[in-house]
């Protein structure tokens, strides 16, 4: 483990020297440059260190690390800080040893051995970290437990920091579960202060936090939401031609600078990063349905300005920490206040200009409300406390809407949603209402008008896109951060005891696997409910399309197949093809199979596809595409794979014909007439590879990562090295 560098000051001074102003100000300019402390955190700081807890509510980019990181610098001893994000923890670990502080993190992540280091420092005498940064199911485990003991016995435990606090609440907008478990550090360690740190915590939230750690008698800080820096505005989808080019141009105009747009759903984030791309705008996509290793690629390349723009789902969230973002976009109007504030609140860490932009549009709101309704309903049934929930949701969601769409100063219903009263002329003209309050409210009652045409002409119909695996369905972040678990556990902070890692994961992945499976049963019913009361002709003629493939759904299909097509473009330089045209073969193959049988079943090959691309080699994907273009020459040639979707007949005869026939075959023309032009052509008929269920993709992931451990093994203890295995690495 690296020392550190700058030596830690632990001489035996009096108490009153040590943690003096003049003394931590010394610290915070030796170890991070700063010449002054920001807001509240001098008195956080001193409050921790004369052993009071504290809890301390500053809003984004505050400055909360420090208030536990000089604290670890003032005196001898290790911080324990509780981190929600293990690429939060990566970030500040890396950050603090860059300036020579002695700073590390344990994770389920993390290579025994280096875990081992860990635990041999603290195991010694004065162990050379200061700052330990943990899981919270790191926390809970005997394992773990047993050290912090061993640790607290020899006084070396001299604070712990839980930062991201919001997350124990319920009532916040990150709730985790894990979060629960530390209540039990104030009954085990009475004499550690805590320190409890959040940027979103509206009263109830706070008061549930300083309840649920067990506070005593904390030292309460608060200080304003206000982002004076943030220019707030907000425009309609409704009264724009084109969305997507009205963010491309602003993009444009404001030239190049670092920028984060926000959507809903992962399709979305897909089709508008390539419409940026081809805008001649370098952008990227980032949600829980990329692989780890791309999402990692992407952020990257945005912290290191390679990407201007990185288009995602609330998956891109807690722990982002670039200073100089100025561009902060939502495509969708977000479910709370608390939501919006964080997301937005990326924007201008740094105290420069910045700007929060939100594209408001009325279906996106029925959406939401209807999806947060259903979601509430079901719950509200099993008792009264998830009525209260869904009741909380609501009007967090009604804040929304009237942030965006009733007049008045913007920043000002931010605050109030934190319950700070501010005169309208706070804001200082720093919100499009302030600064054009007639073009605004110009464009209220254009919306307005809109809203009550749409109201007489019945409701719009609601379009999610969800495909039928229990993985790939869960394509939004929307719900919280739990879903993004499931789906990403490597993120997210695990349990890593040795003993209980193996029962704690199985638990974990059971639960939040059934917790996923039923909100999309939710969303589902909820969809289908309202075909069943919102569409009555349909219904009258017995006609449902709930189920169709709509043509916005190919089009988002293809854009996720170009994305995997173009992974597997840089995967293997030599492999020629044209992603375009290779996507819309392969998107037409699904269709073929799977379009008049409905989405559920289309989406679900369109996942698996999508996983075929990610994993396949160089000659499988040529292969494919090769075979394709041949079968594509041949149109009459009866599909080979029909039989897997045999099973679906009875549903195929169900539902009607669909006009998708007549694009389907327009679109079949356009492809075979391009496609011998771009591809090399092999007359000769070749079975299609086989997609591979998820299950047999789970099992081929498993089998290699096996095979690439025993490998390992074998390769250190100095036996020679499979044939197989070798001629795959080659
Ligand atoms: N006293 C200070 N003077 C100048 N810059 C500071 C000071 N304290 C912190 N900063 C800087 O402010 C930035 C934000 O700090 P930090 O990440 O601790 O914010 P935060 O409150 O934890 O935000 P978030 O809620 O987003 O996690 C960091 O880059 C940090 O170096
Ligand atoms: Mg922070």
């Amino acid at each position: 483990m690296e020392k550190s560098i700058l030596p830690v000051v632990t001489s035996n001074r009096t108490e009153k020297q040590t943690f003096g102003k003049e003394y931590l100000e010394n610290l915070l300019k030796q170890h991070f440059g700063h010449s002054e402390f920001r807001g509240k955190q001098l008195e956080a700081i001193e409050a921790v260190l004369n052993g009071k807890d504290c809890f301390c509510l500053m809003p984004t980019g505050g400055g909360k690390s420090m208030c536990y990181q000089i604290p670890a610098l003032a005196k001898p001893g290790i911080v324990l800080v509780v981190s929600p994000l293990i690429a939060l923890m990566e970030n500040q670990v890396k950050m603090l040893k860059e300036r020579g502080i002695c700073a590390d993190f344990l994770s389920s992540t993390q290579l025994p051995h280096i875990k081992e280091k860990i635990h041999e420092d603290l195991n010694r005498g004065r162990p050379s970290t200061r700052l330990l940064y943990v899981t919270p199911e790191l926390v809970a485990t005997s394992g773990f437990k047993a050290k912090l003991t061993m640790l607290h016995k020899r006084g070396l435990l001299n604070l712990f920091a839980i930062d991201e606090a919001h997350c124990i609440s319920t009532w916040g907008h990150d709730f985790r579960s894990s979060y629960r478990k530390l209540s039990s550090l104030r009954n085990h360690y009475s004499d550690v202060p805590i320190l409890a740190l959040t940027a979103t915590a509206v009263p109830k939230v706070e008061k549930d936090v300083i309840q649920s750690l067990c506070l005593q008698q904390p030292l309460i800080l608060r200080t304003s939401f206000n982002r004076p820096n943030i220019y707030y505005e907000v425009r309609y989808k409704d009264l724009l031609k084109d969305v997507y080019t009205d963010l491309s141009n602003l993009l444009k105009s404001l030239g190049g600078v670092c920028a984060i747009v926000y959507c809903l759903e992962r399709s979305t984030c897909d089709v508008l990063s390539n419409h940026l791309l081809k805008a001649g705008i370098s952008s990227a996509a980032y949600h829980a349905g990329l692989n780890s290793k791309l999402r990692t690629a992407v952020l990257d390349d945005w912290l290191s300005s390679r990407i201007q723009v990185v288009v995602a789902t609330i998956a891109f969230g807690m722990g982002i920490d670039r200073k100089d973002v100025r561009f902060v976009c939502h495509m969708n109007i977000p479910k709370s206040m608390e939501g919006f504030y964080q997301e937005s609140g990326r924007a201008g860490r740094d105290l420069l200009p910045s700007r929060s932009l939100l594209y408001y549009g009325l279906d996106d709101r029925k959406k939401m409300e209807f999806i947060l309704r259903n979601a509430g309903g079901k719950k509200s049934q099993a008792s009264s406390s998830s009525d209260d929930l869904l009741k909380k949701s609501l009007a967090d969601f009604s804040q929304m809407v009237e942030y965006c769409a009733s007049p008045g100063c913007r920043r000002k219903k931010i605050l109030q949603s934190f319950g700070e009263q501010v005169s309208t002329s706070f804001c200082q003209k720093s919100c499009d209402a302030c600064k054009h309050p007639n073009q605004v409210s110009q464009r209220l009652e254009e919306l307005g008008r809109i809203q009550n045409i749409s109201r007489r002409g019945g409701p719009s119909p609601i379009f999610m896109s969800l495909s039928s695996t229990n993985l790939e369905r869960h394509d939004s972040e929307f719900w919280n951060r739990d879903d993004e678990a499931s789906l990403s556990d490597e993120d997210i902070s695990a349990s890593d005891d040795e003993v209980e890692l193996q029962s704690g994961l199985s638990r974990s992945k059971l639960s939040s696997k059934v917790g996923l499976d039923e909100k999309i049963e939710i969303l589902q019913r909820a969809e289908e409910l309202y075909y069943r009361n919102g569409d009555t002709n349909k219904q009258k003629s017995g006609f449902s399309d709930k189920n169709a493939v709509s043509e916005a759904l190919r089009e988002a299909s293809k854009m996720r197949l170009l994305t995997a097509l173009e992974q597997a473009r840089q995967r293997f330089v030599n492999l020629l093809l044209d992603p375009e045209v290779s996507a819309s073969f392969l998107e037409m193959e699904c269709f073929k199979r799977y379009g008049k049988v409905g989405k559920t079943f289309y989406n679900s090959q369109m996942a698996a596809t999508i996983r075929w691309l990610s994993s396949a080699t160089q000659e499988q994907i040529s292969h494919r595409l090769i075979a394709n273009s041949s079968l594509a020459d041949n149109q009459s040639e009866p599909n080979s794979s029909r039989s897997s979707s045999s099973r679906l007949v009875d549903q195929e005869q169900m539902l009607p014909e669909t006009t998708n026939e007549k694009t389907e075959s327009t679109a079949q023309v356009q492809l075979s007439c391009q496609l011998p032009q771009l591809m090399k052509i092999s007359k000769e008929k070749v079975e299609l590879p086989p997609i591979p269920s998820f299950a047999e993709f789970a099992n081929k992931k498993r089998k290699e990562t096996e095979g690439d451990l025993s490998s390992s093994k074998a390769h250190t203890s100095g036996t020679r090295q499979n044939p197989v295995k070798k001629t795959r690495q080659q």
